[in-house]
């Protein structure tokens, strides 16, 4: 099979990954039924490590093996769709497979029922998420990489939307808090990596803005980490590397913080 080419990025600036690309199949609208969550989370104390300061941090086995391979086989079931390879001006190429869908049910699941919030909230990087946190993206999106798959390098645009809050004490069920809020760091979870056999895929930060390789630093997927990167203006070019043997997945979404006074 002839390998995907790869097309520099357009208009001698490096292209950006909108959400709303043209290149990106519609969103799905019916809410899939994501697995639960089982063993019941966090397995482990959450604790970040920073890959690099201020921009790059992981949290380690965030979801454990076993449920990784849950969520590759049901994800598997979704109806998947190949993104072209052929961007629209100014976009970055990708060619994987993908499925989109707003569903904040399942954003504030993987918020409030992981130990993500308690991370994110009380783990001493606070001053970094660019506001208060109050969830994540709604916007949820899974990728698939086979092998020849990947995402050229880009940066990662900061959006602007309306989170939908859960009932609290302050605002008791059946009422729902909308609040303006913007995106400002990229949130994806590795569910596979070179121990189910997909090598390559490394999602690679290049901090100059150059896509040399002696400045690339590269992150290699592991089963169950979650990567948060900064992204909008301060969002550092950065690429997901051709996965060269069996397959990574990847589930992706935002850090939302409040827009705004609340
Ligand atoms: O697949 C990767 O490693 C990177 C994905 C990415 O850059 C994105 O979703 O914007
Ligand atoms: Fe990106």
């Amino acid at each position: 099979m002839p390998k995907p080419k790869k097309a520099p990025a357009t208009n001698g600036k490096s292209a950006q990954a909108s959400t709303a690309s043209a290149t990106a199949p519609p969103a799905s609208s019916a809410s899939p039924s994501w697995p639960p969550f089982k063993p019941s989370l966090p397995i482990t104390d959450l604790t970040f490590d920073t890959l690099v300061d201020d921009k790059v941090v992981v949290l380690r086995n965030f979801f454990p093996k076993s449920l990784c391979r849950d969520y590759v086989s049901f994800l598997s079931t979704l109806p998947l769709i190949t993104t072209p390879g052929k961007p629209k001006r100014g976009m970055a190429v990708r060619v994987n497979d993908r499925f989109q869908i707003d569903d904040q049910k399942f954003a504030d699941r993987l918020w409030y029922e992981t130990g993500l919030k308690e991370a994110v909230l009380g783990g001493g990087l606070e001053h970094l998420w660019g506001g208060e946190v109050i969830g994540l993206n709604p916007n949820v999106r899974i990728y698939r990489y086979t092998k020849g798959q990947f995402f050229d390098a880009h940066y990662d645009d900061s959006n602007k939307i309306t989170l939908t809050l859960p009932p609290s004490d302050d605002i008791p069920s059946p009422n729902r808090q909308q609040v303006p809020a913007k995106t400002t760091w990229t949130l994806l979870l590795y569910l596979t990596s070179a121990s189910e056999g997909c090598t390559g895929g490394e999602t690679v930060f290049y901090p100059h803005d150059r896509q040399v390789a002696k400045e690339a630093i590269a992150v290699a997927p592991e089963t169950g980490m979650l990567l948060l990167h900064k992204h909008g203006n301060d969002c550092m070019l950065h690429e997901g590397r051709e996965v060269t043997a069996g397959e990574k997945w990847i589930i992706r979404t935002d850090l939302c913080v409040a827009r705004g006074g609340r």
